[in-house]
């Protein structure tokens, strides 16, 4: 069967860079073009030439391979000509594969923003585009306030997505420009258009996310007969965003309603790096992804509860909406209070250690784990120091050291040259390699103190954990005021790359600080023997 194509515009480095906190540098926008185009976007939409230097610089030479480079900008002005005004005339010198000019195309707008009257609207409209078909440039428009002009003046709204088109633009693009449109609307009028004579292949959606439904909104346009979505990378855009390609691709890829009636310039090979796309695009952004994003997040195939990862183990369907790895992401089955002995198994599975279904060791890690978890400590953020707790419950942890002891001393005092000193002093009492050993450390803070004494002097494990490194180190109160449980979470790494967490908990925070560094150091030197021992096998 003949499936007919969705093009897909993205518009990260325009309408994402007006959402607030996000500033793109020129590198920044020829980085993500080239995510965008190598990923098979039809259309990226570089910026506003003429607006900002960074975009007039980023204009300045073409910047995709094989995605179509546009660029964005604002109708002509009313009572100018198109060769007069200055502009469009950027627009025009911009070294982009096509145009798209945001137009009025509610009356009240034209009236009150542009204050000119609704046939010089109509007017800008048809000379931009003939102007950006004239110099060779494919011509887009974006209807902005489409869902709203046409609810209080649908004749008028109409006539700017007709005058675009009869002027040659092969795409006019309905925005929800303030988001409030819902699906059953958007149904609707995108229907009217078509009905109207601007055929559904020439139309294009642009839907913000201020009631949550861009994408709803976006899939509703395509329903009704749209070929084009305009969105952006995790949904980044203007107030609440915009639709979120990083959704919207795997619905029309994978979705047979949309899969069996047509077809993205982006195949199964491409999709499977989607949940990569969308990482190093928040790594780009330097913030953290969110664990809860459709088809990408941490969290969208990940389970706690026991009787979901019980089905799931025995066949992934039960539980998923599509294979993870068609995007790039994982199956994950968590150990928690939520979780049974099949969350268990699996957990132990992965980690290398196997245990029968019905060993009593494994209840009594299960209960450990559901007691503890009461407590306060949280295992399915601390990967490490659950694999600690399974194999001391098992018997495979060596005794590597102890600590009789720790004592940590924070003095506010003046220094000699009469300035205000915080220092931090910890001493940590060992029993290492047979011998009791003092050590003593000063830090920045009592944890920084801590973490330092307690490596100081580790005898012959001493050199197996000059690699350590503490990368992150996050604290929750548990139950609010100064006497309440604490628990600390902490991630270290190693020359090998490898990151893992580890957890304590306590009503006093550098006694949870202090079980956090201690598994942390006792996973190093058993992970070291796990590779040892793996590389004498080979
Ligand atoms: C819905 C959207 O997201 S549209 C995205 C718009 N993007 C941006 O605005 C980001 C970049 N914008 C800018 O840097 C500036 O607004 C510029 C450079 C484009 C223009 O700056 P200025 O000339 O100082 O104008 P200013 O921003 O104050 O106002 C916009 C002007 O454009 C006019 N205008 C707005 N839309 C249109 C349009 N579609 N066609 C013609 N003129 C328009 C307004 O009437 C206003 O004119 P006025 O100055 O005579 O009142
Ligand atoms: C054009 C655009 O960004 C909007 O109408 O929302």
């Amino acid at each position: 069967m003949n499936r007919e194509k969705i093009y897909l515009f993205d518009t990260t480095l325009r309408d994402g860079q007006q959402t607030p906190g996000i500033d793109f540098s020129v590198e920044d926008k020829i980085a993500i073009a080239r995510l965008l185009d190598e990923f098979g976007m039809d259309y990226i939409e570089g910026g506003y030439p003429g607006a900002n230097p960074t975009d007039t610089t980023f204009f300045r030479q073409k910047r995709t391979t094989s995605a179509g480079f546009v660029a964005f900008g604002m109708t002509k002005r009313a009572g100018v000509s198109a060769s007069n005004d200055p502009g469009l005339a950027v627009l025009l010198q911009a070294k982009a594969d096509a145009i798209c000019f945001v137009a009025k195309s509610w009356d009240y707008h034209v009236h009150v923003a542009l204050g000119c009257s609704l046939e010089e609207n109509l007017a800008s409209i048809r000379d931009s585009v003939e102007a950006a078909r004239a110099a060779s440039r494919e011509a887009m428009v974006d209807c902005e306030h489409f869902f709203d002009g046409y609810k209080a003046n649908p004749a008028y709204a109409l006539d700017c997505a007709r005058t675009a088109y009869e002027a040659g633009a092969r795409w006019i693009v309905l925005c929800d420009t303030n988001g409030g449109t819902q699906p059953q609307e958007v149904r609707e009028i995108v229907a009217a258009v078509i009905a109207s004579g601007v055929p559904g292949s020439h139309l294009g959606i642009h839907a913000h996310n201020d009631t949550g439904q861009a994408v709803a909104n976006s899939l509703a346009a395509v329903e009704a007969g749209v070929r084009q979505i305009q969105g952006t990378l995790n949904g980044i855009g203007e107030r609440c965003g915009n639709a979120n390609l990083v959704t919207i691709i795997p619905t029309l890829a994978l979705k047979p309603v949309y899969a069996d009636r047509f077809e993205i310039g982006i195949d199964a090979d491409r999709l499977s790096g989607l949940t990569h796309l969308s990482h190093s695009f928040d790594e780009l952004l330097n913030r953290s992804p969110d664990h809860q994003l459709p088809y990408v997040g941490a969290s969208a195939f990940a389970t706690k509860a026991g009787i979901h990862a019980s089905a799931l183990l025995k066949d992934p369907k039960t539980y998923e909406h599509v294979p993870p790895e068609t995007v790039g992401n994982f199956r994950k089955v968590m150990v928690s209070d939520q979780g049974g002995k099949s969350n268990f198994l699996n957990a132990l599975k992965r980690r290398g250690i196997s245990v029968d279904k019905d060993d009593p060791k494994l209840d009594r890690l299960i209960a450990l784990v559901k007691e503890r978890e009461a407590t306060g400590y949280a295992y399915e953020g601390a990967d490490a120091s659950f694999e600690l707790l399974a194999r001391r419950i098992l018997g495979t942890v060596p005794d590597f050291f102890s600590v009789e002891s720790f004592r940590v001393m924070v003095e506010r005092r003046f220094d000699a040259n009469g300035n205000l000193k915080t220092v931090s002093e910890a001493v940590v009492k060992m029993a290492v390699d047979g011998t009791t050993v003092m050590s003593v450390a000063e830090g920045h803070g009592p944890v920084n103190a801590l973490d330092l004494a307690l490596r100081k002097d580790l005898g012959s494990y001493q050199a197996e954990i000059a690699d350590l490194e503490l990368v992150d180190y996050k604290v929750r109160i548990l139950n609010g005021g100064t006497e309440a449980i604490t628990r600390v979470l902490i991630e270290s790494t190693d020359a090998t790359g490898i990151r893992w967490w580890t957890v304590g908990v306590s009503d006093n925070i550098i006694d949870a600080s202090f079980q956090a560094l201690m598994d942390s150091i006792i996973y190093k030197l058993m992970k070291n023997r796990d590779l040892a021992g793996r590389i004498a096998a080979e």
